[in-house]
């Protein structure tokens, strides 16, 4: 099939490449010319495992191209699929202004029928809108053409993008029109080999249906995390209490490690937008009020103890920190905890030797010019003269780190562990090692 991806970031590039690995000839567009650069020049713009080996071999295949030019993209596929941002505005709304930009370039360009897939996360209605906006472009220009507006709200994980993108819990469909269903299931049939993963419903429930799972998923982590300050004022371990209560069905495994608070491109903001959606709707969301306040304060948890155990003021002290991005296996910084930790220890007149395996270009963008933040190239050389170190991202390469290095390395052994939920084995022999966290 022809298909249009409309943004390259995560969701965009992603879907792209994986939508031409099945076989598709997809067509993904950005108004970010350095992207599409990169993306010419055999590269990709974001550090996703495993998306640059499936973009190169789709480029290759000849199935898989990139654009700026608008009309070319609109005039490609049949499905045109929107997934651009939608950053919270300022009263925490999602803002939607790339989404109809790019359902007005759509409309002002489609030479036939367009089945139009709100890929982005957007609040309930957005459909409507964005119906609207291809609907005006069209009569501005005349042209009677038919259109099916779809919502298809992508689940996949940073990090862990292609693989669940590839292999999807479920594909969530609101579509109201025949036409745009059977094309959606089209589509979709190579994923759904083993068993039949596609829910087909309304485009406001889908819409729904994707503020529902971050927004349980958030309240899940929150609830672990209050749990864990409070476990450990009470003397008990997070870790055990999580094994004590996964292996009830009605609980599960996933989404129950205590950590630094949860931040990303879409947990905070969803959150957010979803209080929000309540609120212009008379419904107040009591317990996502909650979640959220517990993350923020959560985002605070490390430099507290830091404060603690060295003072409010912390002129001269230098910090080691191991993990920028927000999670592992990836350079997101969008809401990483350790922005904020960051921020609040420079403002407390510390210095920070930072060291992450691959957000440190990320973080000079965000950081810029700050003397008393600097990099280093291995985590190691992070410790030299450090007063602590500070662990702040559950990368694979902090989880057995050698403990007789880093005393050796820090002018006092002390190690603040806001990723420690999640290795039992650093736990025990951090203990041996200092008293931070
Ligand atoms: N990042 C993630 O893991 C997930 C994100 N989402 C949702 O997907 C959407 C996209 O998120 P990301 O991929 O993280 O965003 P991103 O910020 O990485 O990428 C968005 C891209 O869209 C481009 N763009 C903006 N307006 C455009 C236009 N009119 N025409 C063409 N390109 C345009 C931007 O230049 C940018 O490259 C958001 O709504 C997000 O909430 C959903 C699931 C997972
Ligand atoms: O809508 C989205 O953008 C995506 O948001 C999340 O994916 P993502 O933000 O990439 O990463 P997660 O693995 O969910 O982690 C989010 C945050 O929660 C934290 N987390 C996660 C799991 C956990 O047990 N504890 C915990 O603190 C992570 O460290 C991170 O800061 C969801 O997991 C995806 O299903 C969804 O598609």
């Amino acid at each position: 099939m022809k298909l249009t991806v409309i943004g390259t970031g995560y969701v965009g590039l992603v879907s792209g490449a994986c939508l031409a690995d099945v076989g598709n000839d997809v067509l993904c567009l950005d108004l970010d010319a350095a992207k599409i650069r990169i993306l010419e020049d055999g590269g990709i713009p974001i550090h996703e495992p495993g998306l640059l080996d499936i973009v190169r071999r789709n480029v290759e295949a000849g199935r898989l191209a990139f654009t700026t030019d608008i009309e070319r993209a609109a005039r490609h596929g049949e499905i045109q699929f929107i997934a651009v941002g939608t950053p919270p505005d300022e009263d925490g709304s999602a803002d939607l202004q790339y989404v109809l930009a790019a359902a007005r370039n759509i409309g002002r360009h489609m030479d036939g029928y367009r089945v139009i897939v709100d890929k982005s996360t957007v609040p309930v209605g957005t459909g409507d809108k964005v119906r609207d906006a291809v609907a005006d472009e069209l009569a501005a220009r005349g042209a009677h053409l038919p259109f099916s507006v779809v919502s298809n709200p992508e689940f996949l994980k940073e990090g862990a993008a292609v693989d669940d993108f590839m292999r999807p819990d479920r594909i969530v469909v609101g579509a109201d029109d025949e036409r745009a269903i059977e094309l959606m299931r089209r589509l979709y049939t190579p994923f759904q080999r083993k068993r039949d993963k596609l829910v087909f419903m309304d485009v406001r429930s889908a819409e729904l249906t994707k503020y529902a799972a971050n927004a349980m998923l958030a309240t899940r982590i929150s609830f672990m995390n209050e749990l864990a300050n409070l476990a450990e004022t009470l003397g008990a371990d997070i870790e055990l209490v999580r094994q004590g209560i996964g292996s009830d069905p009605r609980i599960g495994w996933h989404f129950l490690y205590a950590g630094c608070g949860y931040g990303g491109s879409c947990f905070p903001k969803d959150v957010k937008a979803l209080i929000r959606t309540a609120a212009e709707h008379g419904r107040a969301l009591q317990v996502l009020g909650a979640v959220e306040a517990a993350n923020d304060a959560q985002k605070h948890v490390l430099v507290d103890k830091i404060v603690r155990r060295f003072g409010e003021d912390l002129a001269g002290r230098r910090f080691a920190l191991w993990g920028l991005a927000f999670k592992p296996d990836t350079d997101d910084m969008r809401e990483a905890p350790s922005r904020v930790l960051i921020a609040e220890l420079l403002r407390r007149g510390a210095s920070v030797a930072a060291y992450d395996p691959v957000a440190m270009r990320e973080a000079e963008r965000i950081f810029g010019d700050e003397p008393r933040l600097t990099y280093a190239g291995r985590p190691k050389s992070a410790l030299e003269g450090a007063d602590a170190l500070v662990i702040v991202t559950e990368w694979k390469e902090f989880r057995s780190p050698d403990f007789d290095a880093i005393r050796g390395r820090l002018r006092q052994p002390v190690i603040f562990d806001g990723a420690s939920a999640r290795s039992r084995a650093r736990r025990r022999r951090r203990r041996r090692c200092g008293r931070g966290a």
